[in-house]
């Protein structure tokens, strides 16, 4: 295949429709072989403090632009990504590691969201209700809430971006960005489509940095009026604490420790198919990854054979190579978690049947291999059964009963995804009511949301919001309320009639 070449060895901020140099660069590296690709701008606090200035300006026009008009911009932004989606997820594997296929995947994922909140141009719902005087009109509408800050993570660098960005653009706000340091290639070649799609300078501004400068800076900042952040839990609950501060509207994501769940009518080789894309695809790097299968007794041991097997057919390597189906771990500290947590395991008393190791061999060289790790016998209390690993291992629980089974699912801190095999039409219905994750899945994996369904989960996942869907829009707006009274004389609401 003929690489593809980003054109340029130094990336630049976009602040107010302007490419702008900061005075610091840092590496980024192909995760998969350990070469440099580019330099990323460390920016400090007034490249921050340029953005929202320029954002602040410019959103008061954007406002004022009609929504359908707004919408214009992003059918055209979904054109271009459509065009250049083959260089997109060529870019996106070199930054990223995960395998052609799935940066394929996810760069569709931001096409479709692009047409998706490119139609909310012409929704926008509000409602209109009737109002307790004779003679007055009542209706709410949704209302931009100004300047927005998105924080966004390297597991999935232009999909998650797509699922804030584009309705709080086509609701009337202006973007400040920080993409993750580590992924920096996609932020840039979006920015570039946003400014050939013609959208107005100010409205989108992408500020490279580190997330302790230019993202704590964002957080800190009295005009950028929501956060939203996709990452780890401590970095999500340390923003939530400023932001309550604040009280500035926050929407966080923040993982999961999802499980699929096998009973005993399940169709075994289905359950194996959505176990292995949903645990080892993306290496395990997702937050709605499995990494815990809770199996029935009966089935347990046909499940391992049958896992173990298929497992072997996983061939690691390169992403770009596309006869490889897992690619490599992000960086150094992520492959070393996953190490620690091999060991955890093996004290804590899981039996490992497979994996447990980084690949080091040659064909490896330079970049950040595991291979994919398959533990049994794991109860639910055990922290390889509760922590985020993120990373492609997955272990076994069993349990006797369905019941049993929903009670180890919720058992855990996080509530994002989770998931039942099953023949059985009842389990389903008591499984889709009783598991507490925001995203059930029945007779498939973990992963693979749809970007028109909201998207996000219970307890330590989150905190109630959800990105994609029309909930989305909840995140990027102010509900208000609007009376209308034609009488010619002032009525008095909230009184007394009788
Ligand atoms: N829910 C999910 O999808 C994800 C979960 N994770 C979990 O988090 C673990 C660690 O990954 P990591 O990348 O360090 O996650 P972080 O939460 O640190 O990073 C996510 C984003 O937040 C930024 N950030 C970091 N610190 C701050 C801060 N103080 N204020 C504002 N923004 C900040 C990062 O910037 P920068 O990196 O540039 O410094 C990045 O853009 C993973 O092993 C995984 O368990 C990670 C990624 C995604
Ligand atoms: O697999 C999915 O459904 C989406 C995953 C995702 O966006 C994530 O892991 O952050």
């Amino acid at each position: 295949m003929e690489t593809i070449s980003l054109g340029t060895d130094k990336l630049t901020n976009f602040i107010d429709g302007e490419w702008q140099e900061a005075n610091e660069t840092a590496a980024v590296v192909n995760p998969a072989t350990g070469e440099e690709i580019v330099q990323v701008p460390l920016s400090d606090e007034g490249a921050v403090e340029r953005a929202v200035k320029a954002a602040k300006k410019a959103q008061k026009e954007w406002a004022l632009v009609p929504a359908p008009q707004r919408a214009e911009v992003l059918y055209q932004v979904g054109y271009l990504m459509k065009q250049r989606k083959e260089r997109l997820s060529q870019l996106l594997t070199m930054e990223n590691g995960k395998v052609l296929e799935e940066a394929r995947g996810e760069v569709q994922e931001g096409i479709d969201m692009a047409f998706y909140m490119a139609g909310e141009g012409r929704r926008l719902f509000g409602h209109t209700t009737p109002a307790e005087l004779k003679d007055k009109f009542a209706m709410s509408q949704r209302a931009p809430v100004g300047v927005v800050g998105i924080i966004t993570p390297w597991n999935f660098p232009i999909a998650i971006a797509t699922w804030k960005s584009f309705p709080a653009i086509v609701a009337g706000n202006a973007v400040i960005w920080k993409p993750a340091t580590e992924t920096p290639v996609m932020a840039y070649e979006l920015a570039k489509i946003f400014e050939e799609a013609g959208l107005p300078k100010g409205i989108i501004n992408v500020v490279f940095g580190s997330g302790s400068v230019v993202g704590d800076a964002m957080v800190h900042h009295p005009d950028i009026r929501v956060i939203s952040f996709t990452g780890s839990n401590e970095t999500g609950r340390n923003i939530a604490g400023e932001c309550g501060r604040q009280l500035k509207k926050v929407s966080l994501e923040m993982g999961g420790k999802n499980a699929v769940i096998v009973m005993d009518d399940a169709d075994l080789d289905l359950a194996v198919d959505g176990i292995l894309w949903s645990a080892f695809g993306t290496s395990g790097q997702r937050c709605t990854a499995c990494s815990r299968v809770i199996v029935h007794e009966k089935v347990k041991t046909d499940l391992e054979e049958r896992l173990l097997a298929k497992m072997k057919d996983l061939t690691i390597g390169n992403g770009l190579d596309e006869k490889n189906k897992v690619g490599p771990i992000i960086n150094k500290a992520g492959l070393d978690k996953i190490k620690q947590y091999i060991e955890i395991g093996k004290n804590e008393g899981a039996k490992l049947l497979a994996g447990g190791s980084p690949l080091e061999d040659e064909a490896y060289r330079g970049g950040h291999y595991f291979a994919p790790t398959l533990f049994t016998d794991a109860t639910a209390d055990m922290r390889i059964s509760r922590e985020e690993i993120f990373g492609p291992v997955v272990s076994l629980i069993p349990v006797n009963s369905l019941e049993e089974a929903i009670e180890a699912n919720n058992q855990v801190e996080y509530g994002l995804s989770s998931s039942i095999f099953t023949r059985d039409v009842n389990r389903v219905f008591q499984a889709q009511r009783d598991l507490d994750t925001g995203i059930v899945y029945v007779n498939a994996g973990t992963t693979g949301a749809e970007i028109h369904l909201p998207f996000g989960g219970t307890k330590g996942t989150g905190n109630g919001h959800r990105d994609s869907g029309v909930q989305a829009l909840d995140v990027f707006t102010e509900w208000k309320a609007v009376y209308v009274d034609y009488s010619g004389k002032l009525q008095r609401a909230q009184i007394d009639v009788d």
